[in-house]
């Protein structure tokens, strides 16, 4: 999704990573002389507004969500000052979704049409403005107090850039062991314990505990970022374009590694991305977002085979679905050449 990196150590509970945060966004809510704000769609360059119902294909995942969220909206204040009143983005409008444990609902969308928005509401980071979400079936109280402990342990997040989201500073140790510091009692040894046995869950090595991040590929340090996403037994893990910085051949990996945890955890997974071909191989589910609301919605085989909505075509038009072992033959004609090249060149 968005090329930003988020900030090393930011999780549930932080403000937002753009600096507008709930408590700023209120000190912006009203102009002086008391006009409201004025309301705009996320997408402010003067696009009609979509409207209308989504299209929502038959879905048979829909019983004893995990995951729920209810008519979920996010407006942000921008601008305003002393003498102006602040703007409204809708960043989500209205938003339905369901995940059942040991799912993948994947959320698809172009830039800007609320992906991480969401994210970040699904996260307990963001509240939303209106709306209800539940996890595990109960409802996520917005009460502007931060969620328990308990329940920000449940959701966790994983970036997309893995060079961002890991302090430099801190040993993998440390960062696999900061999330049960914060949100557990655990002590000082069974953390260790635990961190050392989830570097091997992942594909990595107890002895990687005591090394620091740069001394690592990006798709190991992608592993490790998952790595202490699970440190605290979430039950939900958003990925939020997590392999899109990875060259192909690792994204396969990563991928591989993501589908085997959650057959091990019994994972549910919100899975944002543009990539449709990634998409085609995770999701269980899939959502299409534009302008901050869902327009198309169905089980993965239901919406590549008959996307309806005429944005979902659009975007399928306008990205080649390509299956997963395309990209690896991809990858490896690549590799074949590139070798095929380097013998010439020593022969030479
Ligand atoms: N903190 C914020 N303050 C003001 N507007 C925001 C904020 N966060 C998001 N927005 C706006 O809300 C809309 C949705 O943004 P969001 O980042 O959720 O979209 P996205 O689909 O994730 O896009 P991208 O893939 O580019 O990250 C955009 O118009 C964005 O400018």
């Amino acid at each position: 999704m968005s090329g930003r990196d988020e900030r090393p150590g930011e999780g549930p509970g932080t403000t937002d990573p753009r600096g507008v945060g709930p408590g700023v966004e209120r000190q912006l809510g009203v102009g002086p002389a008391g006009a409201e704000p004025a309301t705009v769609r996320a997408d402010e360059a003067g696009r009609r507004p979509t409207g209308g119902d989504p299209v929502r294909h038959p879905s048979p995942l829909l019983d004893d969500p995990v995951l729920e969220g209810r008519a979920i909206t996010r407006d942000y204040h921008v601008g305003g000052g002393l003498f102006r009143g602040a703007k409204v983005v809708q960043a989500v409008r209205g938003v339905d979704f369901a995940v059942p444990r040991g799912k993948t609902l994947a959320i698809v969308g172009e830039s800007g049409c609320g992906k991480s928005t969401l994210a970040r509401i699904i996260t307990l980071i963001d509240p939303p403005t209106s709306g209800t979400l539940l996890i595990e079936g109960k409802p996520v109280e917005i009460t502007g107090r931060r969620p328990s402990r308990e329940l920000r342990s449940r959701v966790q997040i994983v970036f997309q850039n893995p060079h961002g989201s890991l302090n430099p500073r801190q040993k993998v140790g440390h960062v696999l062991m900061e999330p049960l510091e914060l949100n557990t009692d655990l002590p000082a040894a069974e953390r260790r314990d635990r961190a050392r046995a989830m570097l091997e869950k992942v594909g990595l090595l107890p002895e990687h505990f005591d090394r620091y991040p740069h001394m690592f590929s990006g798709g190991q340090r992608q592993r490790i970022a998952i790595a202490r996403a699970l440190m605290v037994n979430p039950s939900i893990l958003v990925l939020d374009e997590p392999v899109s910085a990875l060259d192909l051949s690792v994204q396969a990996q990563v991928l591989n590694l993501l589908a085997d945890l959650q057959k091990e955890f019994g994972l549910t997974y919100v899975f944002i991305s543009h990539d449709l071909s990634v998409v085609r191989h995770i999701a269980d589910e899939v959502m299409v977002m534009l302008r901050g609301e869902v327009v198309e919605r169905g089980s993965r085989e239901a919406v590549f085979a008959d996307p309806r909505h005429d944005y979902t075509r659009t975007l399928f038009a306008a990205t080649p679905v390509t299956s997963l072992q395309s990209i690896r033959a991809r990858v490896e004609r690549k590799a074949s050449r590139r070798a095929a090249s380097e013998g010439r060149f020593h022969a030479s």
